[in-house]
């Protein structure tokens, strides 16, 4: 079960986040959907990472109201997806989504790409929603330097986290240096990189010397490195064995063998092409 409590991690707003999550990318069907979530938080889980753009936040609101935890106990991000972004397109979409996860409150809610010409009034419609009181912490996704720094040049508000494409091939050395210098989180997308490297040699000679399987490394490797996690999965077994992380730790041999592995290669977009 999920130590949640090793787990915690105090954002730049001073909001608690867990440390490790459920993803739900991919989960098309509403009745799916619902039951990993519930899955998810039956075995401890309690952030939960969903996105206008998966079309699922039906099935995540059902899952949450029927796990039968309290809502104050659960982190709920979701995201404003690329053609819902600017000031009044935001305001429209955020209560769109919350229409369709039926919560009165959000946990974090993300900018999904750093689209050009919009971000900076996405970001202002987001603070608005913070000053409301019907958000507790806003963040980014997919933001490289240059997109955090430009943001900053007219935000109030700094950005609590930035979720991006992050595994032992895509290790962001430099986006990750300068959101530890400025004190955002870093969360990792696709930290199984989809599944491309369970048959990786070093990452299986890690597993076997603690014990564990290849997925655990890679997760592990997430939260030894100071990287929130959100792996995703449908299956009740994966979703136990993806939370079971916190009864070994990484040394600094398994550090240095894993950070050789980095290749700066991508499953999903760079964010470059959004501008
Ligand atoms: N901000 C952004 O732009 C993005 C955000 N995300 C978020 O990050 C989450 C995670 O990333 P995602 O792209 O889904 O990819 P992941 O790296 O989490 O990999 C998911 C895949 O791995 C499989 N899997 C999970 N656990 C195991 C295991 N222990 N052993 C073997 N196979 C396993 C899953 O299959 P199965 O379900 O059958 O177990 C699924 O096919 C997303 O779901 C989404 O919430 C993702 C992409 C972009
Ligand atoms: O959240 C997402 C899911 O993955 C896609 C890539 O395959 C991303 O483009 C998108 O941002």
């Amino acid at each position: 079960m999920l130590n949640n409590i090793q787990a915690t991690k105090t954002l730049n707003d001073g909001v608690k986040m867990p440390g490790y999550g459920l993803g739900v990318y991919k989960v098309w069907e509403d009745d799916e959907a619902s039951q990993s979530v519930q899955t998810a938080i039956q075995h401890g889980y309690r952030l939960i990472d969903t996105a206008s753009f998966y079309d699922n936040e039906v099935g995540v609101g059902q899952g949450i109201k029927e796990s039968g935890v309290n809502r104050d106990d659960l982190f709920i991000t979701t995201k404003v997806w690329n053609d819902e972004q600017g000031y009044d397109h935001t305001l429209r979409a955020f209560e769109a989504s919350m229409n369709r996860l039926e919560l009165d409150y959000l946990d974090l809610y993300l900018v999904h790409w750093p689209v050009k010409n919009y971000y900076r009034d996405t970001w202002k419609a987001m603070e608005r929603l913070v000053d409301e009181g019907l958000i507790r912490s806003i963040g980014v996704s997919n933001f490289k330097q240059r997109h955090l720094e430009d943001l900053m040049t007219t935000a109030n508000v700094k950005p609590t986290v930035n979720q991006v494409e992050y595994h032992p091939h895509l290790q962001q050395h430099d986006v990750k240096a300068f959101c530890e210098q400025e004190s955002i989180q870093l969360e990792a997308w696709s930290p199984l990189k989809r599944g491309d490297l369970f048959d990786d040699e070093t990452i299986q000679q890690v597993a076997q010397k603690h014990g564990k399987t290849p997925a655990q490394v890679i997760l592990r490797w997430d939260v030894d490195t100071n990287v929130i996690t959100i792996p995703k999965s449908v299956k009740e077994h994966r979703i136990v064995e993806n939370s079971d992380i916190f009864d070994f730790q990484l040394d600094k041999a398994d550090l240095d063998a894993i950070k050789a592995l980095n290749r700066d290669e991508r499953v999903g977009p760079n964010p470059d092409q959004f501008g």
